[in-house]
């Protein structure tokens, strides 16, 4: 069947946004099968900018439908209106292009079809008459809103939820010796600390200048952090316990030092292999589990960033907060228990280790790091310095820990949410 690409891509933007909601990992999934992978790529691109502004939203697009529906519409329709909505609140996709696609695709299912005219009115009208007033905190589901106001109060989570809402610029780690005023004027970007750039360009960043030269990796500001916090010399052994993909593997083995990175996927390992390849930086790759890993070796350095709900990266990852489900962040805490134990054993006395998880969850976070205190009398907390090492001023705890927030650094478009703590074996 012949059919305008552009409804193609729509009907994509909805199965997109269903395999996101339904399922953890459903999005890259559902865009590597067919018929999202054999559309053109500037039409995928869009299908999955129409589902990722839709997810980003959700709340916000669902509460402005049911204000002006009588009684909640069959699952498929309400996805045609969420994904028309999408494209015209945050892709400034012109009103009746957006509507008209909508209806073009009402019309082609036969359980949609009866319900033409009402997504038609649906949509006009709140084209005609506005959104009315919405809140952001609406696009987090509710057991995490209540946990985030709890945890961290009603500012702060307002704050989180206007950056979950905006689409979150492009941060760039420097390969040592890069240029890094010249690179930012011709990738239009600013300075975030020597060695990070942020960019608000779009567009497939394999064509942009320094990507096949391997002077830069993507990575947010805030995942950059943990790194710093290891204070890698060029004479120190290092251990990288997750390590897949592998952007704090490749700011490791930029230092110099000598690099180890494990992981237990092979698939995983396999583009972290890619990115030391184009980034012309070394390191031993390992696939193991880490608590099965025999090896007896012990570094002078060790950095767990342990698997975790991911909560704190829905900027990049909206669909992580679907995903995740309460239970999720126990059976995470027991993993991250066991990790940082195998992490504890590999650290040299008066060597360093860096724990993180990228989680708003203090159970992935600060009471990981305290009950790992508690029974291992040997380690103590290193007080981090945030400016040091590219972090919020704000992110710093008490116990000397950072917390960094989503919704900090707003006026430079804020960062992944990320906890770190640095902890120093002493004997
Ligand atoms: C948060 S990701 C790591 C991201 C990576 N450090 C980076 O900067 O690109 C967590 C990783 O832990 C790995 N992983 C999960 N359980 C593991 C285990 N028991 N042993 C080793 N790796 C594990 C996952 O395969 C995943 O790649």
């Amino acid at each position: 069947m012949t059919e305008d690409p552009g409804i193609q891509a729509r009907h994509a933007a909805g199965l997109l946004l269903n395999a996101a909601l339904e399922r953890r990992n459903g999005l890259d999934e559902a865009l590597s099968k067919p018929p999202v992978s054999s559309l053109e790529p500037q039409d995928r691109a869009f299908a999955r900018a129409v589902a990722m502004a839709a997810l980003r939203r959700l709340g916000e697009i669902d509460a402005i439908l049911d204000a002006r529906l009588k009684r909640s519409p069959p699952p498929a329709v309400r996805t045609l209106m969420r994904t028309a909505l999408a494209q015209t609140l945050t892709l400034k996709t012109p009103a009746f292009a957006a509507v008209s696609s909508a209806v073009k695709l009402a019309e082609r299912d036969p359980a949609t079809r009866p319900y033409k005219a009402l997504i038609n009115a649906v949509l006009r009208g709140i084209d005609r008459d506005g959104t009315g007033p919405t809140d952001p905190v609406a696009n987090f589901p509710d057991w995490l809103t209540a946990r985030w106001r709890q945890t961290y109060g009603g500012a702060a989570l307002q704050a989180m939820a206007r950056a979950a809402s905006l689409e979150p610029p492009t941060d760039l780690s420097l390969k040592p010796g890069a240029d890094a005023e010249a690179l930012a004027e011709v990738l239009e970007a600013r300075i975030l600390a020597p060695d990070t750039l942020r960019t608000d360009r779009r567009g497939d960043l394999r064509d942009w200048t320094g990507f096949e030269d391997g002077i830069w990796w993507v990575q947010d500001a805030a995942a950059a952090v943990p790194a710093r916090l290891l204070q890698v010399r060029p004479d120190h052994s290092v251990l990288d316990l997750c390590a897949a993909p592998g952007g704090k593997t490749l700011q490791l083995a930029a230092t110099g030092a000598t690099v180890t990175a494990l992981d237990r996927s092979d698939k995983r390992l396999d583009r972290l292999r890619d990115n030391l390849k184009r980034m012309g930086l070394s390191a031993e790759v390992i696939a193991s589990p880490a608590e099965d890993w025999t090896d007896p070796r012990q570094f002078d350095r060790v950095l767990l960033d342990a698997p975790c709900s991911a909560t704190g990266t829905f900027r990049r990852n909206p669909e992580a907060l679907r995903a995740t489900r309460p239970a999720d962040i126990g059976n995470l805490a027991d993993v991250q228990h066991r990790l940082l134990d195998a992490a504890a054993a590999r650290v040299v006395p008066g060597g360093r280790l860096v724990y993180c998880t990228c989680s708003l969850e203090r159970e992935e976070g600060e009471t990981q790091v305290t009950a790992f205190l508690r029974r291992n009398v040997a380690f103590r907390t290193v007080p981090a310095d945030p400016a040091a090492v590219g972090a919020p001023v704000e992110a710093l705890t008490s116990e000397g820990w950072l917390r960094i927030l989503p919704g900090q650094w707003a006026d430079r478009g804020g960062l992944d949410g990320f906890f770190i703590a640095a902890l120093e074996r002493v004997d």
